[in-house]
C-alpha cells in the first residue's frame, strides 16, 4: 500500500476514504483531481497533502503547456493561479502552504533565468520529486530523536502508548511521524501496546492507525475517544504521542480535533505528551495558536455515518477538523533537526537560531 506515486503526468493516491475495506486508488491526471483528493481526505494528514499538492503543480503547469501558454509571465500568473486553489484546498495544515511556497519560489528562480515554460514544468517535477524523497528521510530523522528523546527520560523499559488520529505511514510518504517515533521504539523491543483513539468523526485512528500498526506487527488497541481519561486513570498509558497539523512561534500545536483534550487528561494524570512533526509544519509567522485557522468540515460527517443517517438530517452540527494544544501541554516537540523540550517562545526561537 502506497500512499502516493508519481508516474509521469499522473499521481496514484490511495483512497483513504475506502480503508480498511477497500484499498483502491485514484488517478489524478489533473490538478483539480488532485485538489478533489485533497478536499475529500482521500489524501490527508499534513506532509502527505504538502507533497500531494506539489504534483498537483506540476499537474498544472503541464496543463498550461497543453494549453500552448509559452509566454512565460502568463505561465506564472496561471501557476500562481493554481497554487491558490490547491492552497485552499485544507486551510489547517501549514505543509500544503509550504509546499507550495517551494514549488512557486522554483518556477520564479527558472523564470529569472530566462527559461521556457517547459524547462520550468520539469524543474517544478524535479523539486516535486525532491520534496517527496526528502519526506523519507525527515521521517526516519524524527523517529530516531524521538525514539532516543523518550528513552533518555523514561529509560529502556516496555512502554504502553496512546496516540489520537493517524500521523503514520498513510499521512506522510515513508514510516510517519509520531507513529515513526512507536516504530522506532518497537523496533528496539520497547512497545507494550499502543492505544489507538478511534478519532470522531472520520475515524482515523480506528480505519488507518490500527491497521498500519497491525500491518507492523505492533500490538494495538481501538479505544473510543471518550476512553482515553479512563485509560490513563487506570495507569495504562506511559505516554502520549500525535502528529501536528501547524505549530506556532511559542509552540502551540493544531492537530486533529480531540487532541486537546487528549494533551489536558495527559497533564492531568501527570502523562508525558509529545508532538512529532518535520519542520515545515512550523509556521513561524503566527507567535501563538490562537491565529492558527481551523478547518470547519461539513455538518454531515458528524450526523452521518457512511450511509447510516445518526443524527436528524437537520441537527445543527459544529465540526471544527482541529484544535489547538497550548505548548504548557506539552513535554517535547520531536523534529528532524532534534528535540525541543518544554516547547515555549524562548525554547523554540533558541533552536531555529541554533
Ligand atoms: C503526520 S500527520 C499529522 C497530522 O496531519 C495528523 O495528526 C492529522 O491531524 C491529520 O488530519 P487529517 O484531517 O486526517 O488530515
Amino acid at each position: 500500500m502506497k500512499t502516493l506515486e508519481w508516474r509521469r503526468n499522473e499521481l496514484i493516491i490511495l483512497d483513504q476514504t475506502k480503508l480498511p475495506a477497500e484499498e483502491t486508488y485514484r488517478r489524478c491526471t489533473s490538478w483539480q483531481d488532485v485538489k478533489d483528493a485533497i478536499s475529500v481526505l482521500a489524501v490527508r494528514g499534513a506532509p502527505a497533502i504538502g507533497v500531494a499538492a506539489a504534483y498537483g503543480l506540476v499537474l498544472g503547469a503541464s496543463e498550461l503547456l497543453r494549453r500552448k501558454i509559452t509566454d512565460t509571465a502568463v505561465f506564472s500568473a496561471g501557476l500562481a493561479t493554481v497554487a491558490a486553489a490547491l492552497d485552499a484546498a485544507r486551510p489547517t495544515a501549514v505543509n500544503l502552504h509550504w509546499a507550495l511556497t517551494r514549488m512557486l519560489k522554483t518556477a520564479e528562480k527558472e523564470l529569472a533565468a530566462g527559461k521556457s515554460s517547459a524547462a520550468i514544468t520539469l524543474a517544478l517535477e524535479r523539486e516535486a520529486v525532491t520534496l517527496h524523497a526528502k519526506d523519507i528521510e525527515i521521517n526516519r530523522s524524527i523517529s530516531a530523536y524521538g525514539a532516543a528523546a523518550i528513552i533518555m527520560q523514561k529509560g529502556a523499559k516496555k512502554l504502553t502508548v496512546l496516540t489520537h488520529c493517524n500521523a503514520g505511514a498513510l499521512a506522510t510518504a515513508d514510516i510517519g511521524t509520531a507513529l515513526g517515533v512507536i516504530r522506532a521504539l518497537h523496533k528496539r523491543g520497547l512497545i507494550e501496546r499502543v492505544y489507538a483513539d478511534e478519532t470522531r468523526p472520520l475515524l482515523q485512528g480506528a480505519r488507518l492507525t490500527v491497521t498500519e500498526l497491525k500491518a507492523d506487527g505492533i500490538p494495538v488497541t481501538l479505544i473510543t475517544d471518550s476512553t482515553a481519561g479512563w485509560v490513563m486513570k487506570t495507569g495504562r498509558v506511559d505516554a502520549v504521542i500525535v502528529g501536528a497539523d501547524r505549530i506556532t512561534a511559542n509552540g502551540d500545536t493544531a492537530n486533529k480535533i480531540g487532541t486537546y483534550s487528549v494533551s489536558v487528561l495527559a497533564k492531568e494524570h501527570r502523562i508525558p505528551f509529545y508532538v512529532a512533526a518535520p519542520l515545515s509544519t512550523f509556521d513561524l509567522s503566527m507567535t501563538k495558536g490562537e491565529e492558527i485557522p481551523i478547518e470547519e468540515r461539513h455538518h454531515d460527517e458528524v450526523r452521518r455515518l457512511r450511509d447510516v443517517q445518526l443524527a436528524l438530517a437537520d441537527a445543527d452540527v459544529f465540526n471544527p477538523a482541529f484544535d489547538v494544544t497550548p505548548h504548557q501541554n506539552i513535554e517535547a516537540i520531536f523534529t528532524e533537526k532534534g528535540t525541543i523540550e518544554k516547547p515555549s517562545e524562548t525554547t523554540v526561537s533558541a533552536f531555529f537560531r541554533t
